[in-house]
């Protein structure tokens, strides 16, 4: 067993923040944890690692619970850059990681070069720019080679190079079979992350395998729509038409067959586009449509 929390609830004076949260994860995974700001996805990770005491339901995490604190030897928690000492250098943070979980100093250079932080590890913290902290802080949680990564907000003011080399790095390691949850307001590294996404909202979790959503949409426009759409409803075909343009799931008809359709009536085909329908649409489907937003 790698995570399982179940029934976590934790409120804030009267102010109910986690409502009975259930995770359970037993082989290695990404799983993106996304919802509106205050969701309650920062206290959540804070409860699983103990950080925070919670009111209500019991957290383990790699077999142990929570509160035994030789868990961080196979669980890692990137948190925000607050927690980095400004007058430390960033060799010092990841020295004093390994002097505490004795992992050989060699491993120092290691991770700085994967993570690309080499040539400023000496320099102190409070020099930084928000992207080289972010740096920092990945590389003091992967450091141990976790079993368990969480990480909340991870991509926080990262330029695009170095979003795609944390990208890389993270699918790497869970190639290497750790299991990553991570928190993110970027639906579009989500996607191409993962395809599991637990949607947070006022503390309840809503589990998705976006995998059921991971169809082609074609996006298809043609010379004379209303013909297309006269043969497309005889031919028993879903559609629907967005500014001129013929919409549909490639679980629908498949595109070749679509195509013979248009053919056999003499329609020209003056574009096609494809989408998959992706965290981002989902995301406006559960939290913004049914809420209001
Ligand atoms: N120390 C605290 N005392 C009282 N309320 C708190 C405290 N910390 C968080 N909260 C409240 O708990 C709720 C959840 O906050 P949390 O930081 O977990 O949300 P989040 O989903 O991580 O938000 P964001 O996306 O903005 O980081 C919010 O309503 C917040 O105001």
């Amino acid at each position: 067993m790698i995570v399982n929390v179940s029934n976590l609830k934790k409120h804030y004076k009267k102010q109910p923040v986690l409502k009975g949260i259930d995770i359970t994860i037993d082989t290695p995974q990404i799983i993106a944890l996304v919802g509106p700001n205050g969701a309650g996805k920062t206290t959540l990770m804070n409860c699983m690692t103990n950080l925070l005491p919670f009111n209500e339901g019991s957290v383990e995490l790699v077999g142990k619970k929570n509160t035994d604190a030789s868990i961080f030897y196979e669980v890692s928690y990137l948190q925000d850059n607050r927690i980095l000492y400004g007058d430390l250098t960033g060799y010092d943070h990841l020295k004093f990681i390994c002097n505490v979980q004795k992992i050989p100093l060699s491993n120092i250079k290691k991770v700085t070069d994967r993570v690309g932080m080499t040539s400023y590890m000496k320099k102190r913290v409070r020099n930084y720019s928000l992207g080289m902290k972010q740096h920092l802080l990945l590389a003091m949680s992967i450091i141990n080679e976790p079993k368990l990564l969480l990480l909340d907000e991870p991509l926080n003011g990262l330029d695009p190079t170095s979003a795609i080399n944390m990208r890389n790095i993270l699918l790497e390691l869970y190639k290497e079979g750790t299991t990553i949850i991570l928190s993110s307001h970027n639906l579009d590294e989500i996607d191409r992350m993962t395809n599991i996404i637990y949607f947070m909202k006022d503390g309840a979790l809503l589990k998705e395998s976006l995998q059921d959503f991971s169809a082609n949409q074609y996006y298809v426009a043609v010379d004379h729509p209303e013909k297309a759409v006269v043969t497309l409803k005889q031919a028993g075909v879903q559609f629907t038409i967005h500014e001129g343009i013929i919409v549909f799931l490639e679980t629908e008809v498949i595109l070749q067959e679509f195509l013979d359709l248009m053919n056999r009536i003499e329609i020209t085909i003056t574009s096609i586009e494809t989408k998959k329908i992706g965290a981002e649409k989902r995301y406006q489907e559960l939290l913004c449509a049914r809420h209001g937003l």
